[in-house]
């Protein structure tokens, strides 16, 4: 892993993405630096998969700079790739093999071979109970699969998790659990970035919030004392009219 100047492990400068004539990313700027929980809010269409996309390598920007603890995704994607846990909205694990099985099979495929101690080691930090872990993920929960991803991702030991709408379809006690889980990671020193429609969930979790508009963070606002952040700013905020037209 090489880092980026100052610690920021995301780094997303005056970004424009376009599909055909279609502008999507439109100047959008944002870095995480290690041990920090961004959430990107955003509604239908304002960019967010496809800044992730764009992390991740699969779109390449028009112009501006996107860097992955130091590598460029669109000309480094291998090595860019390999500094990111990716969980997506809903996690694509192996139903015919066990939480067990999955997570030693995918770890061999990332190039790692983790004793099966700390495989259950993972499985008991993010709170999956005993019992499913020689279960097949056929009968598994979303918040199930999601503890599975994450304890690969614990694993993989990467510097940066990407989380794609992870409190959807997951109920509050499960959501509650989720957001202390990634707290957890974020403590260990991975940069996270989430992009989400829940208000709360980012609330809860997060320690910046920025809105996504038509391509382009048009505010931000951070954590501050214990109640953290005003939720009912927020909400004005994320339902006010368009400010970036
Ligand atoms: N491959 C593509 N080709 C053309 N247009 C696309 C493509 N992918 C996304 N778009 C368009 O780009 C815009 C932004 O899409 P994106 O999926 O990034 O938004 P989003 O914020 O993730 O939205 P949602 O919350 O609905 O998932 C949308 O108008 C979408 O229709």
């Amino acid at each position: 892993m090489s880092l980026t100047a100052n610690g920021q492990r995301i780094v997303v400068n005056d970004v424009h993405l376009s599909y055909g004539s279609h502008a999507v990313l439109r100047g959008l700027t944002l870095h995480v630096a290690a041990g920090e929980i961004y959430a990107l809010l955003g509604g239908n269409g304002a960019g967010k998969s496809t800044t992730m996309s764009a992390l991740l390598g699969f779109v390449r920007p028009d112009a501006g700079t996107v860097e992955v603890a130091g590598y460029n995704p669109a000309t480094q994607a291998d090595q860019a790739r390999a500094q990111i846990a990716y969980v997506p909205e809903n996690v694509a694990l192996y139903d015919h093999l066990t939480a067990r099985e999955n997570a030693a099979y995918l770890l061999a495929l990332a190039g790692r071979r983790p004793e099966p101690q700390a495989i259950d080691a993972a499985f008991e930090a993010t709170g999956l109970q005993e019992a499913a872990w020689d279960k097949r993920l056929g009968g598994f929960s979303k918040g199930m699969r999601q503890k599975v991803a994450i304890a690969i991702a614990l694993l993989r030991e990467v510097p940066v998790l990407l989380l794609d709408e992870p409190s959807s379809g997951l109920d509050p006690k499960a959501t509650a659990d989720f957001n202390r889980l990634v707290h957890d990671v974020a403590r260990r020193g991975a940069a996270v970035l989430m992009v989400t429609h829940d208000l709360l969930s980012a609330a809860d979790i997060a320690d910046r919030i920025g809105f996504l508009e038509a391509g382009r963070i048009v505010d931000e606002a951070a954590a501050q004392g214990a109640d953290r952040f005003d939720v009912r700013d927020l909400h004005r905020k994320f339902t006010a009219e368009s400010v970036a037209a």
